[in-house]
C-alpha cells in the first residue's frame, strides 16, 4: 500500500509527463512522422509465447515510455502486485484478499489466508468441477425424467455471466459435448421468455451463479425458471446446481440435495470466470480438459505479468499506455476491437471488468483523486464495427483502439477467394488498414474528405483462439485493469457505485408491493417524476 496521502498526480513524474504530452503536440510528433521512423515496429512492440503486443502506433517516443515506466516505480506497482498474489488483504475496503489468480494457480505451493491455505479448497472445487462434469456428460447425472442433459441455463448477471458469456462465445468451435448453452441474465421476462422457446425444460441443467446469492435479478430468474419446470411436471431439484460463495444464504450444499460449488470471498465477481463462475459452465459446455487448458494459458500470462520486468511486461505497458491515452493526451474513451467474431464477448466483458473496477473517485486511503481513472469502454468485432461507428474514429472525435488479430482463425478456409483472397485475408487487410488510416490520414482540399490522422491504436495478435490463449488473453486484460488501479492508487476490487440505484430499487418494490395488494395504495407521497412512472406502470399506458 503506498504511504498516507499520496497522490499519483501530485508526484514530480506526474508533472513531467504532463508537460511531455505538451511537447508530444508538435507537427513532428504527428504518428504519420512517427510510423515512418526505422525500428519503430521492433522497439515499440513486445511478443510473450503465443502473444503479440504492437504499440507503434501510439503517441509514444523512447521518452515517454521512459517516463511511464517512472510512473510505475513511483507507484511501487510490482510490490503491489506481489502483494496481492501472495494473499493480502489488498481490498481494503472490504477487508479481502483479491487471489483470481490462485484460482488458476497449479504451482502445488499454499496461498495463505487468514491462516487457511485456499489452494486446498480451490483444489477441491476444481475436483468437484471435473467429476460433475464427467457424469453429466456420461448420462451418470441426468435430469428427473432420466433423460441426458442437453441445455444448460446459467442463471447469474454481471460478473457471474459476463465472463463467462465472453470465454463460451471465443470457444464455441470447441463445444462437442452436445450441450446448448443460454444465459439467463437480464430481469426482463423477455430474457426467461426467449429462452422457455430455445429449451426443452427435462433435457436443462440451470447453473444459478451468484457471489452474494442475495442479487435480486438472479434469484427472480431462478425461481421464475424453477417454477416452470415444476409446471412442467419435473422434480425442479434435479435440474439445478449453483455457484455461489462459502457461507452464502445459497450454500445450502447437500442438505437441500443440490450440488454447490464453491467460489471464495477473496475472488471478485468480475474477475472470477477462472473459478467455479466459470468452471461449470464451461467444463459441462467444452468438457474440463479444455477448460483445464483455458486455466493454464491464465497462470502463463500471471507468471509474465508477475515477473516480467517493466519494459517486457505486456499487461504493464499496455495499463501504462492507456493511462497516458487518458490522464495525459485526454481521450475518454477506449474501443476494443476483435477482428475475430469468436470475440463478440470481449468487449462487455472488458467493459465491465475495467469500468467497475476502475470508476472510482478517492484512493486506497480515501483522499480524492484529481484525474480520471477508468474510461469509457465499448467495442464490436471488425468489420462490422467499420460500417457502424468507425466514422466517428476516422473523423469524429477520436479516441484510442485496441485492436485484436488472430493468425489461424478456429475452422479452416475452403479455396474460396470471392475477390483473389480468403475471408480470413480479406478480415486482415482490413484490421491492418484501419489502424494505418486512423494514424496517418489523409490531406484532401475538400474539408470533407480530410483525415486528420494521430489517432492511436495498439495492435494484438494471437496464433490462435485456443483454449490456452483465449485463458492469456483473460488474464492480460485482469492484470492490465489491476496495474491501472495501482498506478492510480486506486482500490479496483470494490463496487459501491452500484449500491445506491439498487437501494431505491428496493423502496420502489415496496411501493410496487404496497400496489399490489391493495389497489388503493396511492403513490401521491411521492415525487412527481417518480409517481409519473409508477402510475404508467400499473395504468399499462402513456396518459392519453
Ligand atoms: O454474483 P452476484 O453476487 O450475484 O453479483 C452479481 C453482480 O452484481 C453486482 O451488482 C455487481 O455490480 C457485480 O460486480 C456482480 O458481479
Amino acid at each position: 500500500m503506498a504511504e498516507k496521502g499520496f497522490r499519483i498526480s501530485k508526484t514530480p513524474v506526474w508533472k513531467k509527463l504532463k508537460a511531455h504530452a505538451e511537447e508530444m503536440k508538435r507537427p513532428e510528433y504527428h504518428l504519420k512522422q512517427l510510423v515512418q521512423q526505422q525500428g519503430r515496429m521492433k522497439e515499440f512492440s513486445l511478443k510473450h509465447v503465443d502473444f503479440f503486443y504492437d504499440f507503434s502506433r501510439q503517441r509514444v517516443t523512447r521518452k515517454t515510455m521512459d517516463l511511464l515506466f517512472e510512473l510505475a516505480k513511483t507507484a511501487k506497482v510490482h510490490r503491489k502486485y506481489r502483494d496481492k498474489v501472495e494473499g493480502l488483504k489488498v481490498n481494503v475496503t472490504e477487508n479481502r484478499a483479491a487471489l483470481h489468480t490462485a484460482a488458476r494457480s497449479f504451482s502445488g505451493q499454499s496461498i495463505c489466508v487468514d491462516g487457511v491455505n485456499v489452494m486446498e479448497e480451490i483444489d477441491a472445487v476444481r475436483r468437484q468441477m471435473r467429476d460433475f462434469s464427467e457424469k453429466v456428460h456420461d448420462g451418470t447425472v441426468c435430469g428427473s425424467t432420466g433423460k441426458t442433459f442437453r441445455h444448460l441455463v446459467v442463471i447469474g448477471i454481471g460478473g457471474s455471466y459476463l465472463g463467462t458469456e465472453f470465454v463460451a462465445n471465443a470457444l464455441f468451435a470447441y463445444a462437442d459435448k452436445g450441450l446448448e448453452l443460454h444465459f439467463l441474465s437480464n430481469v426482463d421476462s423477455h430474457n426467461f421468455e426467449t429462452i422457455k422457446t430455445k429449451i426443452d425444460p427435462e433435457t436443462t441443467l440451470c447453473i444459478v451463479i451468484s457471489k452474494s446469492f442475495t442479487t435480486v435479478e438472479t434469484m427472480a430468474n431462478a425461481q421464475q425458471m424453477k417454477a416452470y419446470m415444476t409446471a412442467c411436471g419435473l422434480d425442479a431439484m434435479k435440474h439445478f446446481v449453483t455457484v455461489t460463495s462459502k457461507g452464502s444464504p445459497g450454500d445450502k450444499g447437500k442438505e437441500s440435495g443440490i450440488e454447490t460449488f464453491h467460489m471464495f470471498d477473496f475472488i471478485g465477481g468480475r474477475f472470477s470466470v477462472t473459478s467455479a463462475v466459470g468452471g461449470v459452465p464451461l467444463s459441462l459446455y467444452l468438457g474440463y480438459d479444455r477448460f483445464n487448458q483455458f486455466l493454464e494459458g491464465a497462470r502463463e500470462m500471471d507468471i509474465h505479468t508477475k515477473y516480467a520486468p517493466s519494459p517486457e511486461n505486456i499487461p504493464l505497458v499496455s495499463a501504462l499506455i492507456g493511462i497516458w491515452n487518458n490522464n495525459f493526451l485526454g481521450y475518454q474513451a477506449q474501443a476494443v476491437i476483435p477482428y475475430a467474431s469468436p470475440l463478440s464477448k470481449l468487449a462487455p466483458h472488458i467493459q465491465q471488468l475495467n469500468m467497475e473496477s476502475n470508476g472510482k473517485s478517492v484512493t486506497i486511503n480515501n483522499y480524492e483523486i484529481d484525474q480520471s481513472s477508468g474510461v469509457i469502454i465499448f467495442g464490436e468485432p471488425g468489420t462490422n464495427a467499420q460500417h457502424s461507428f468507425f466514422q466517428l474514429a476516422h473523423q469524429g472525435h477520436p479516441f484510442p483502439i485496441d485492436f485484436i488479430g488472430v493468425i489461424t482463425p478456429q475452422y479452416p478456409e475452403g479455396g474460396c477467394r470471392p475477390h483473389g483472397v480468403s475471408n480470413h485475408q480479406e478480415l486482415w487487410a482490413n484490421l491492418i488498414s484501419q489502424a494505418t488510416a486512423l494514424a496517418v490520414g489523409k490531406d484532401s482540399e475538400e474539408k470533407t474528405r480530410f483525415f486528420q490522422g494521430n489517432r492511436p491504436s495498439s495492435t494484438l495478435l494471437m496464433n490462435d483462439l485456443s483454449p490456452v490463449n483465449v485463458g492469456r488473453l483473460l488474464a492480460y486484460y485482469e492484470a492490465q485493469t489491476v496495474y491501472k488501479a495501482f498506478i492510480w492508487d486506486i482500490n479496483p476490487f470494490d463496487q459501491f457505485g452500484v449500491e445506491l440505484g439498487k437501494t431505491i430499487a428496493n423502496d420502489l418494490r415496496r411501493e410496487i408491493v404496497a400496489r399490489n395488494t391493495n389497489p388503493e395504495h396511492s403513490f401521491g407521497h411521492m415525487d412527481e417524476i417518480t409517481r409519473f412512472y409508477l402510475e404508467r406502470l400499473f395504468a399499462g399506458r402513456l396518459p392519453l
